[in-house]
């Protein structure tokens, strides 16, 4: 643990930061891996381009599509508990199938569901910029989204509140259960 997270006092972690497009998942899993010294990969980053293509063409994905894009993610969280540095990664995990596929082989996987309201997502999307997913895929996130359960290892934040209160709430969540 370095001076950094030594400071913050919260020991690693492997985190998944989910949910429907627009939601918020790189601004607080970037932000979690900047305070805390963690490492961070932005799961669109591991979609194959037939994927990125697809929905790029206002096409929703489908559980075929995700299949090799969800196996990457898998990997590159395995790699990162075996590294023992605490990671976050951003996928949208919409389905509760894709949840245990990521956390597959027993792996000490925390989903972090942001959730926002369709308005909001809505509004934002239509004034977001220079990204390959179109708002008209919208609808089709959130009819896919299935919220984890109670049974699953989540931790519910707002999508709505400033990102730096979630990132704060979320790093207190961490220290009072460390
Ligand atoms: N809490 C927030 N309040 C207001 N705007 C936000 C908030 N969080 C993120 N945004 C804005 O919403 C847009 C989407 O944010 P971000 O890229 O982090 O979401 P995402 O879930 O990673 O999206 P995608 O899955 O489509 O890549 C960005 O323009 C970002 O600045
Ligand atoms: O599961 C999916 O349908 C996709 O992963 C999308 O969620 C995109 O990855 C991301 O949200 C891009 O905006």
């Amino acid at each position: 643990m370095d001076a950094q997270t030594a400071h913050i006092g919260v020991r690693p972690r492997y985190l998944v930061i989910m949910g429907v497009s627009g939601t918020g998942k790189t601004t607080i899993a970037s932000g979690l891996a900047t305070r805390l010294g963690w490492r961070f990969q932005e799961g669109d980053a591991l979609h194959p381009p037939a994927n990125v293509e697809k929905m790029s063409a206002g096409q929703p994905l489908t559980d075929t599509d995700r299949a090799p894009w969800l196996a990457l993610c898998h990997e590159w969280l395995r790699a990162q508990v075996e590294a023992e540095q605490g990671a976050v990664l951003t996928c949208s995990a919409l389905k509760r199938a894709y949840r245990e596929q990521l956390a597959g082989e027993g792996l000490p996987i925390e989903f972090v569901h942001i959730d926002t309201s369709a308005d909001a997502l809505a509004e934002r999307l239509k004034r977001r910029e220079g990204h390959f997913m179109p708002a008209s895929l919208l609808p089709s996130q959130l009819a896919t989204l299935e919220v984890p359960g109670d049974d699953e290892p989540v931790i519910r934040v707002s999508g709505e509140k400033h990102p730096d209160l979630v990132l704060e709430e979320l790093i207190r969540h961490f220290q009072a259960e460390d």
